[in-house]
């Protein structure tokens, strides 16, 4: 069954909601962006989050013991590297902490994606290149340059609740990740995070395996 992480959240509504459809994973983000939360404001988050929901701490190229004081306070339970952060990065990261590390890459040729196979990360997150914008772009990417043989992957660029099951059946994603597909107006929709995890379950149900 395909784990769903909903990322970008940042508001105490938008935690009564996850709490609510119980994804396995939801993500704050500590990098530049619309959907930025101070370390503060993730930790009131995250003491309203139900326990069961492991929360990821979305960073991009950002110091080494900035992430490492949010792991050692609980803040988050997973780290995600959405930067350039190379091999050296991570496994000084890894040194200092307990949490599972996912590393993010956006490939633009298939190349990528095997380099990134080769990272110490506990996890690799493909996510759709673009110029400018690390992250929570909306589009998706090219998904026939993910190779046979790549497992333990979150899939992330441009998911909703209507490609997501084709996502799935192609892919073999480990989880499942979206922020963009789940916002109306630059805010996470509870509609929406309800019709994207119910694609999900039900993309793995007998019926559309049978009727892909
Ligand atoms: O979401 C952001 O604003 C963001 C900014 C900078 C780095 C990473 C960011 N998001 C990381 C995520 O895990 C998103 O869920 C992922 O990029 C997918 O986003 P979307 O295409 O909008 O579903």
């Amino acid at each position: 069954m395909a784990k769903v992480k909903i990322c970008g959240l940042r508001r105490e509504e938008d935690i009564m909601i996850v709490n609510r459809y119980q994804p396995d994973y939801i993500g704050f983000v500590f990098a530049e962006s619309k959907r930025k939360v101070t370390k503060e404001e993730a930790r009131k988050l995250k003491a309203g989050l139900d326990k069961s929901i492991k929360a990821a701490g979305v960073f991009v190229n950002a110091p080494v013991m900035d992430i490492v004081e949010l792991c050692r306070e609980n803040i988050i339970d997973v780290v995600q590297l959405h930067g350039d952060e190379e091999e050296g990065y991570i496994r000084e990261l890894k040194k200092n902490i307990s949490q599972p590390v996912i590393k993010a890459v956006r490939p633009r040729v298939k190349e990528d994606i095997q380099q990134g196979l080769a990272f110490s990360s506990d996890y690799l997150l493909l996510d759709t290149y673009f110029e400018g914008q690390f992250g929570g772009t909306g589009k998706p990417f090219d998904w026939s340059m993910i190779p046979q043989n790549a497992e333990n992957f979150f899939l992330a660029g441009g998911l909703n609740s209507s490609n997501v099951k084709e996502a799935i059946l192609i892919c073999h994603p480990f989880c499942v990740d979206i922020s963009s597909g789940v916002e109306t107006g630059g805010f996470k929709d509870e509609g929406k995070v309800k019709a994207f995890i119910e694609a999900v379950r039900l993309a793995e149900s007998g019926y559309f395996k049978t009727n892909f």
